[in-house]
């Protein structure tokens, strides 16, 4: 990490940090004083995105459908497989409260990071205990890209949108398959809630989303 002068604050962005066995360790030797900011979005949605960056590097791998299960006809979920890992937060967030309190954590919703992105990261400004400069006024919906994108970042006179890679449009993947996930990961965002004493309302996607006949 680069050296920090009063008044700065150093951050860094390492998405596989958060499943990554030693990194909590590691980095409570390197900064026990460190604040973390989690971004996370409804694991079944998280696991189709992960599935669709790997589909569009590697166009022949097999459907989501075949890797997301060990017995399809069991029901056996992969849950080895790492785009399904990976949702299983409250795992990976035990590890971190072996070393971290809660208090210097921060949970971002990934779904109003998208329809609230100046309340998002009103809290994280919060949170780093920084003045609200990223308000309202930073963001416009832009419609072609179909995401909130800045108005004018410092250095440049131009909007800006995230890359083509952000916000790809996922391929459809069969219903049931997304019913048997929701219900997989059911349990875990519970305990998930509990730990971070937020609720994310991941449950309600799936009630007013399509339900198979299969239980
Ligand atoms: N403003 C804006 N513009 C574009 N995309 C946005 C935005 N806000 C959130 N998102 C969501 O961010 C998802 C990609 O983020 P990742 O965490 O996968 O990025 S990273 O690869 O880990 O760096 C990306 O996921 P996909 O939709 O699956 O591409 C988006 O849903």
């Amino acid at each position: 990490m680069p050296s920090t002068l009063e008044g700065q604050i150093t951050m860094e962005k390492t998405p596989s940090y958060f499943v990554t066995n030693h990194a909590p360790k590691r980095i409570h030797t390197m900064a026990r004083d460190i604040k973390l900011i989690i971004v996370v979005r409804n694991p079944v949605t998280r696991a189709i995105s992960d599935y669709t960056q790997t589909l569009s590097k590697k166009p022949e791998i097999n459907t989501f459908e075949v890797l997301a299960f060990k017995n399809r006809t069991l029901g056996l979920i992969d849950a080895s497989w790492s785009a399904l890992r990976i949702g299983i937060y409250a795992l990976h967030l035990e590890s971190w409260m072996q070393y971290f309190p809660l208090s210097q954590m921060h949970f971002v919703s990934g779904e109003r990071l998208i329809v609230d992105p100046a309340g998002e990261m009103g809290k994280v400004q919060d949170f780093l205990g920084l003045k609200r400069i990223v308000t309202d006024k930073h963001f416009y919906f832009n419609k072609t890209k179909g995401f909130p994108c800045l108005k004018k970042p410092e250095d440049s006179s131009t909007p800006r949108c995230l890359g083509k890679s952000k916000g790809r449009t996922h391929p459809k993947i069969d219903p049931d398959v997304i019913h048997r996930l929701h219900k997989f990961y059911k349990p875990f965002n519970m305990m998930f809630y509990q730990m971070t004493g937020q609720n994310f309302e991941w449950e309600l996607e799936e009630d007013s989303g399509s339900r198979s006949s299969q239980d």
